[in-house]
């Protein structure tokens, strides 16, 4: 379900009435962590007692909670080695795992050491130095799991070079090469993953998360990563994948509330809970209608495609707005798609670039209404000749946007006035989603193999990467038909109420990005993803979730 992300500094400010009260979070933190550990070693060795744990530990929180996490592993048998990083560390994480027998490195750090209790590493000769970084990298090579305690939330961008070579140094070694943690090896970031041999493991957070490319070879690569609370919104980030591996959220009783989010990731179960059903004494207007102005003589097809998945996603009624040869098509595919004019609860246009004389048409029929627009597509070129839609006839009205990276950084070129190229946009689709949607006023979807929505406030949804065989001619016009068909269908509901927020009109296309994904995952062509649309709505509407 709906899984919420926060600016780290809520989740931290979310802490403070527990702890003020004396709930034990790092407690509960570690606990839920070590089950984690725990199943992950059962799973990759078959059982816990044996196995070898090492457990990089920083100077503050974080080192507590996978320190914990690793002494209550010992106490189930697991051979523990600690490599301190710093002169401190959490101490009563250190002395838990001590007394539950664990080993302690104390890795050669440039730091001043203060702290008696810990070998003074910092002051040591070459030699010993050198002995010591091959103690910590025989254990690393020997570990079947590995847990990032160096930094958590408190931590700041760089990692002390003394630890970005021990980093680089083990990821050069064929314990690390292991690793199969690349970004596309697992069908979703936020679930269950798959194991390796030697795992890594992020406690709260990647130390040094970010996602620049430069540098990264320093940085942890985690298989998983634990996160405690509430998701990071730093985690969600397409480009961080590589670095969080799947990203595991532990509830630990904080309150967040939802509008203090930034993001929201949705996943099929927001599918199966949120899918428009027909009410029992709905008819077909309460159902909602959409006009489909797509296709031309040009690209006819995209007509076909458009009002397909449109009318396969169980709105009330499709109007075919468009030119005579688009519709005679249609209709020869699709009986009951209507040419005649009337009320409509939302508009796509553009797919296939419908001639000029039907988007004037429709433009004029749509004047003095509030009904939605989704443009895609050639219409995507009526955005941004003014620097938003302010004052045109797409104000006061809600209007998504559906370009790719490509129709995206002409769009944003326009609007911002310098050049933006589609390689820039790859390399940042969140921000570039939210700087569009800041800019223009309306919702923007950027399609992509991650498809990101950002509403103008800045708030984003993820919906679960789609397959990749999603890549193919007229997938977009099958997005569209099924956005447009699925914002009738709300607007229907709502039309008597308030104007539908812009995140829930963004949760709503994000529905419409997991219909895509769920059809895509049956078809492998534009034309079978259409047809596939029905089998998914029909499984939504008649069996309540989808068969998968
Ligand atoms: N606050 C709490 O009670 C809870 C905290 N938890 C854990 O605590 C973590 C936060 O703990 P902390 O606030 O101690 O933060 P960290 O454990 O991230 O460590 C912060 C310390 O590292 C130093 N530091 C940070 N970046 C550095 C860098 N690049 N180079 C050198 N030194 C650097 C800072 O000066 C500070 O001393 C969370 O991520 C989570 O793992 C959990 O146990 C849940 C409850
Ligand atoms: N690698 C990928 N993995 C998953 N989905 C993808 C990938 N590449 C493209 N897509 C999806 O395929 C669709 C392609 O749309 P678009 O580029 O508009 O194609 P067209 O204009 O041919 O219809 C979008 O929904 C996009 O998110």
């Amino acid at each position: 379900m709906s899984v919420f992300a926060y600016p780290s500094t809520v989740i931290v400010e979310a802490e403070r009435p527990l702890l003020d009260a004396g709930v034990d979070l790092m407690a509960r933190a570690s606990r839920a962590l070590a089950h984690f550990c725990a199943d992950v070693l059962r799973e990759s060795r078959g059982q816990i007692f044996g196995s070898r744990v090492c457990v990089f530990a920083g100077p503050g929180n974080n080192a507590g909670d996978a320190l914990f996490a690793a002494a209550a592993l010992a106490r189930r048998g697991a051979h523990i080695t600690v490599v301190t990083l710093f002169d401190r560390t959490h101490d009563q994480g250190l002395a838990a795992a001590r007394r539950a027998g664990a080993s302690v490195i104390s890795s050669p750090s440039a730091e001043e050491t203060t702290d008696p209790s810990v070998e003074a590493a910092g002051h040591c000769s070459a030699e010993v130095r050198a002995q010591l970084r091959a103690d910590v990298m025989r254990e690393l090579s020997r570990s079947d799991l590995v847990l990032d305690g160096i930094f958590g939330t408190g931590g700041r961008r760089g990692l002390p070079e003394h630890i970005a070579s021990l980093i680089r140094d083990w990821r050069h070694s064929a314990g690390a090469n292991s690793n199969t943690n690349t970004a596309g090896t697992r069908t979703s970031r936020f679930g269950t993953g798959t194991y390796t041999t030697q795992t890594l493991i992020a406690v709260d957070i990647p130390s040094d998360l970010s996602p620049a490319d430069t540098g990264s070879e320093d940085r942890i690569h985690a298989d998983h990563t634990v996160t405690f609370g509430g998701l990071k919104a730093e985690l969600i980030d397409p480009r961080v994948a590589a670095f969080t591996g799947t990203v595991h959220l532990v509830d630990i009783g904080l309150e967040l509330h939802e509008s203090q989010a930034t993001a929201e990731v949705v996943d099929t179960d927001d599918l199966n809970a949120g899918f428009p059903r027909p009410e029992p004494d709905g008819h077909k207007y309460s159902r909602g209608v959409v006009g489909i102005l797509a296709g031309s003589e040009e690209y006819p097809g995209a007509g076909v495609l458009t009002t397909t998945s449109a009318v396969n996603c169980g709105v009330g009624m499709v109007r075919s707005l468009g030119s005579q040869m688009v519709a005679e098509y249609v209709i020869g595919l699709h009986a009951e798609v209507v040419t005649a004019s009337g009320r409509m609860n939302a508009v796509v246009m553009g797919p296939g670039n419908p001639e000029d004389e039907y988007v004037h048409a429709c433009v004029d029929a749509l004047a003095n209404t509030n009904v939605p627009v989704v443009l895609d597509a050639g219409a995507l070129d009526m955005v941004g000749r003014a620097e938003s839609v302010k004052g045109t006839w797409l104000a006061e009205r809600p209007v998504v946007l559906t370009p790719h990276a490509g129709e995206l950084a002409r769009l944003l070129s326009r609007l911002l006035g310098e050049i933006i190229t589609s390689s820039r946009i790859n390399a940042d689709p969140i921000g570039w989603a939210q700087r569009a949607a800041q800019s223009s006023g309306c919702i923007v979807l950027l399609k992509g193999h991650q498809t990101v929505i950002a509403a103008p406030d800045g708030f984003c949804v993820l919906p679960e990467a789609g397959p990749a065989s999603l890549a193919t001619a007229g997938s977009g016009d099958v997005l569209a038909g099924i956005i447009g068909a699925l914002v009738a269908t709300f607007h229907a509901k709502n039309q008597h109420e308030p104007p539908l927020p812009e995140r829930e009109l963004a949760h709503i296309v994000g529905l419409g990005v997991l219909v895509h994904n769920a059809a895509g995952r049956r078809a492998v062509n534009a034309g079978a993803l259409g047809d596939a649309v029905a089998e998914v709505a029909g499984e939504l509407i008649h069996r309540g979730s989808l068969i998968e």
